[in-house]
């Protein structure tokens, strides 16, 4: 099955504390959220990762804000079962390419877009995708490129998530909405689980 098409939502997680990681991914696989992107911005995010791959097996844990080759080569080392960028360069997608893992790189432009469909890469994140132009946006490059699928990931938020997953061309989207930092900062992980659980819903 498509990374895009497991569930509705991939939570974008920014983990600081490493003892949070375990049940933050348990409460959003609870709430229906088993796709979980732990982004590479914190020194712990790849042990994070290794973490969660190692003890939430319902989980399927990926490395988000990989940039280089060197980010590749960890995140796979780590467990990654999928990577994320937030751009495109030739070098990164050769390595994503290499890793025999799932991707989805960042694209922004139809250019991008067309750069990454030459390779035979059908599947995107679009991103930023608020900032870049949303959703009108996505629903213009829709038409000259309708075998290209996205999960924008940028400035979404639950109430703006359904008019998104109502193109044609989005399969899910991402977003850091369902872990705010108070929860995780408080261990509040019911509210990390309900969040999760209204995300679910919207499919
Ligand atoms: O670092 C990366 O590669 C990312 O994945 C960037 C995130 O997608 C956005 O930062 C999403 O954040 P929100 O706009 O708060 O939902």
């Amino acid at each position: 099955m498509s990374l895009l098409d497991i569930a509705p939502v991939v939570p974008v997680v920014v983990i600081d504390d490493l003892e949070t990681a375990v049940p933050l991914a348990r409460a959003l696989v609870a709430g229906g959220l088993p796709v979980i992107e732990v982004t590479l911005r914190t020194p712990v995010g790849l042990e994070a990762i290794r973490r969660i791959a190692a003890e939430v097996p319902e989980a399927v844990v990926g490395a988000g804000t990989v940039r280089t080759p060197a980010d590749v080569a960890a995140s796979v080392d780590a467990g990654s079962k999928f990577l994320v960028s937030p751009g495109t360069t030739p070098a990164l997608v050769d390595a994503f390419e290499a890793s025999g893992v799932p991707f989805l790189a960042g694209v922004a432009t139809a250019s991008e877009v067309m750069a990454l469909a030459e390779r035979g890469v059908t599947e995107m994140k679009f991103f930023p995708a608020e900032a870049a132009g949303g959703l009108p946006y996505l629903k213009a490059l829709g038409g000259p490129l309708p075998q290209v699928r996205f999960c924008p990931t940028g400035g979404i938020k639950l109430a703006t998530a359904p008019d998104y997953l109502a193109l044609p061309n989005v399969g899910c989207v991402g977003g850091t909405w369902l872990t705010p930092a108070e929860a995780l900062a408080t261990g509040d992980y019911a509210r990390i689980e309900k969040l999760a659980a209204e995300a679910a819903a919207l499919r």
